[in-house]
């Protein structure tokens, strides 16, 4: 530090920390660098997983130049913690002598960083939030909470950092998580929350930094069980996988359901009618029935022959046995296993009767003897789960044998195949059909359940992919996110107690997130127009933002649909401010979109495509908006949003997601008049 610079500037003290803390960051790498594990490991396997975690923890120690080290500070008041003092950060730092120079956000003396406040200090005297640019400490901003002479007021800096135009992918919120949000942050990992919430409440985000936390709070058992991540699709999974490896987590699996319930390929779709009845719990039950259907008791005795001796065991003990293993709580497979054992058992009491002293090798012999195959062959034949979904839809008189008092003959007939598939290999399997086929895999063999899963946008869940998440975490817990305004399938979620059922999950609480971190207020005001009519009893989102935003609904002369020159026109009025900008449109609208884009040589990306300086327009099909967000929205055509639905409720909500991307800005386009139902209420 130079002497001319007055050591009693704060933001010269803090610039101090911050570069020793990088110092003793460089410091630790160089320590995990230089680690010699010739002589520690033993086998080369062991130097192979060791040589991967020193890997891992060296990328976990770098200095990420674009994320500050420290975001904040804690000064606690004597006698709590020592009258200490925190810096707050993304990682935990420390010196030479063990002493921490930054503590880990996740750490318990980091919650007051996030809880405490005027009325609650939780002890500490001074809050400090740290300002960056390009990297450099260049701001701060104290609360003294215990200070009674100071007033509660917001934050600069928070504001700030919610009103940043937005360019590329999601990034952490970790230095301004709200008091609400750090509740469900931090809540313990073993009970399962469902958070509901309006666009842009946060919940996306909550989910990841929980993931995060609990990774810190339970590192062992989590990396021992595994967590998940479930969003909607590629574009939304792609959007978010940056947050939780910028919070130093690389090891978290992303995946959609579909992702999750591959056993087939998808080839074909359903009809909507036909997929929300393949969506219904009830198929859950006609699949046990038909799986289960395939036990038959035995009706004959069965003649084990040993040597010279010939053992009998009649038929009623036969079927004690099969009924026994049918009535216990095991899958069809593990069961399967155990009969010949059991079968095995009962030969074995015979012998014992009979004088001899068999032991477990007698019992493992006759348990593969042919006659006590051939009867477990006859009596639980091995079942395939693809074939039997496929024989369910295939053949109507295997479904209406397994569905009867559970479908309707009209639903039954909705779920028929026209023409019955050949094979497993060349039907036309829907995204439905694999979850079926999931569920009689599980009725099979059990699905090994994740420590934790989180399951984002889960308004648009069917019952039966709700049973398919919930089978991958029947031992761990769960975050549900979702907004039940938002669904957009024919199955939505109507209520959260509902899905929660489903997922296997009665007892879970629900959270409600109503502040706004995105959209400004007067977007928000316009797009809740909608809720009445498609989502009543859910309350409008209060936006925290205070830049009102730019907001502009622009008729385009001409006929209806006849809009794209005023479509391009508003995305080079869109690229004249800094962020990225979604052009969003419905689906049947984005091809010629495209085309004029092209025409006017303006370079587009298309969702999940990572925006640059060079190229900050992307063009959104309506249906893969849900859980994006833009800097700036051009939306296209709201008619034609609604009416590229199969009915006006779901239209509505699909105009509802696109209407709320927006960050900074939102210009409509139209040429068609604009739905009704976005006049204002008299
Ligand atoms: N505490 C916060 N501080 C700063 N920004 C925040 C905070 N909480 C949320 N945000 C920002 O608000 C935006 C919306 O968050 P997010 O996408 O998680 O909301 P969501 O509830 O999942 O929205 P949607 O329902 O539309 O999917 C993101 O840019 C996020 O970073």
């Amino acid at each position: 530090m130079s002497a001319a610079v007055p050591t009693d500037d704060p933001l010269v003290r803090e610039r101090a920390h911050l570069s020793s803390s990088r110092a003793a960051l460089r410091a630790m790498r160089e320590e995990v660098e230089a680690l010699d594990i010739k002589d520690v490991t033993a086998n080369w396997v062991n130097s192979i997983v060791l040589e991967r975690q020193i890997e891992d923890r060296i990328k976990a120690l770098a200095d990420l130049s674009h994320t500050p080290l420290f975001f904040g500070r804690l000064d606690y008041l004597p006698p709590t913690q020592h009258g200490q003092r925190f810096y707050i950060g993304r990682r935990h730092v420390h010196d030479a002598q063990g002493d921490p120079m930054v503590i880990d956000w996740r750490a318990p003396v980091s919650q007051p960083y996030y809880q405490a406040s005027k009325k609650d200090p939780q002890d500490v005297g001074l809050r400090r939030r740290f300002g960056y640019t390009g990297g450099e400490l260049t701001a701060y901003e104290d609360e003294r909470l215990s200070d009674p002479g100071e007033l509660e007021r917001t934050s600069r800096l928070l504001q700030a950092e919610i009103e940043r135009p937005r360019v590329g992918p999601m990034r952490d919120i970790v230095a301004t998580i709200q008091p609400e949000q750090d509740e469900i942050v931090r809540s313990d990992l073993s009970g399962t929350l469902c958070v509901q919430g309006g666009p842009g409440t946060g919940k996306t985000a909550v989910g990841l930094h929980r993931v995060a936390y609990l990774l810190y709070a339970h590192r062992e058992r989590l990396a021992r069980t595994g967590t998940l991540v479930i969003g909607p699709n590629r574009s939304f999974l792609q959007y978010i996988e940056q947050v939780l490896p910028a919070l130093g987590e690389l090891e978290v699996k992303q995946a959609t359901v579909d992702d999750l319930v591959a056993h087939v390929e998808v080839r074909g779709a359903d009809a909507a009618a036909t997929a929300v009845v393949k969506g219904d719990a009830r198929m859950a039950e006609v699949l046990r029935r038909a799986v289960w259907s395939h036990v038959s008791l035995p009706t004959e005795p069965l003649m084990v022959v040993r040597g010279s001796r010939r053992w009998r065991v009649p038929a009623y003990e036969l079927e004690e046995i099969v009924r026994e293993l049918t009535e216990r709580d095991i899958r069809y497979g593990a069961a399967r296993e155990a009969l010949p054992q059991r079968i095995a058992h009962a030969v074995l009491v015979r012998m014992e009767q009979a004088g001899e002293a068999p032991d477990d090798r007698v019992q493992n012999a006759v348990a593969r003897n042919a006659a006590v195959k051939a009867l477990v062959k006859e009596c639980w034949p091995p079942v395939d789960p693809a074939k039997l979904v496929l024989r369910l839809l295939g053949d109507a008189e295997f479904l209406a044998e397994h569905s009867a008092g559970v479908l309707t003959d009209e639903e039954r007939k909705l779920l028929l195949w026209e023409k019955p598939a050949r094979s497993v290999r060349t039907a036309r399997w829907s995204a439905a059909d694999t979850v079926l086929i999931d569920e009689a895999t599980d009725l099979v063999e059990r699905t090994h359940s994740l420590g934790h899963v989180v399951l984002d946008e889960a308004q648009d869940l069917s019952p039966m992919q709700y049973r398919a998440v919930g089978r991958r975490c029947t031992t761990g817990s769960a975050t549900v996110l979702g907004d039940l305004a938002q669904g957009t399938t024919p199955w939505a979620t109507r209520s959260w107690e509902d899905a929660l059922g489903h997922l296997g999950k009665p007892e879970a609480r629900v959270e409600e997130l109503t502040a706004g971190f995105r959209v400004p207020s007067e977007v928000i005001a316009y797009a809740s127009r909608l809720l009445p009519h498609m989502a009543p009893g859910l309350a409008p989102v209060e936006s925290v933002r205070e830049n009102p935003g730019a907001f502009e609904v622009r008729e385009a002369a001409g006929a209806a649909g006849d809009s794209a020159g005023a479509v391009v026109a508003a995305c080079v009025d869109a690229l004249a401010h800094e962020g990225s900008i979604g052009l969003i449109a419905a689906d049947a609208r984005i091809a010629p979109l495209a085309a004029a884009l092209e025409a006017a040589g303006m370079p587009y990306l298309s969702p999940g495509e990572e925006t640059t300086a060079e190229s900050r327009l992307t063009l959104v099909p309506a249906s893969l908006a849900k859980g994006l967000e833009y800097d700036h929205v051009v939306l296209d055509e709201p008619a034609a949003v609604v009416d590229g639905e199969p009915d006006e409720r779901t239209g509505l909500r699909r105009l509802y997601v696109a209407l709320t991307r927006a960050v900074s800005g939102l210009t409509i386009v139209h040429a068609a008049p604009l739905p009704e139902q976005l006049e204002p209420r008299a």
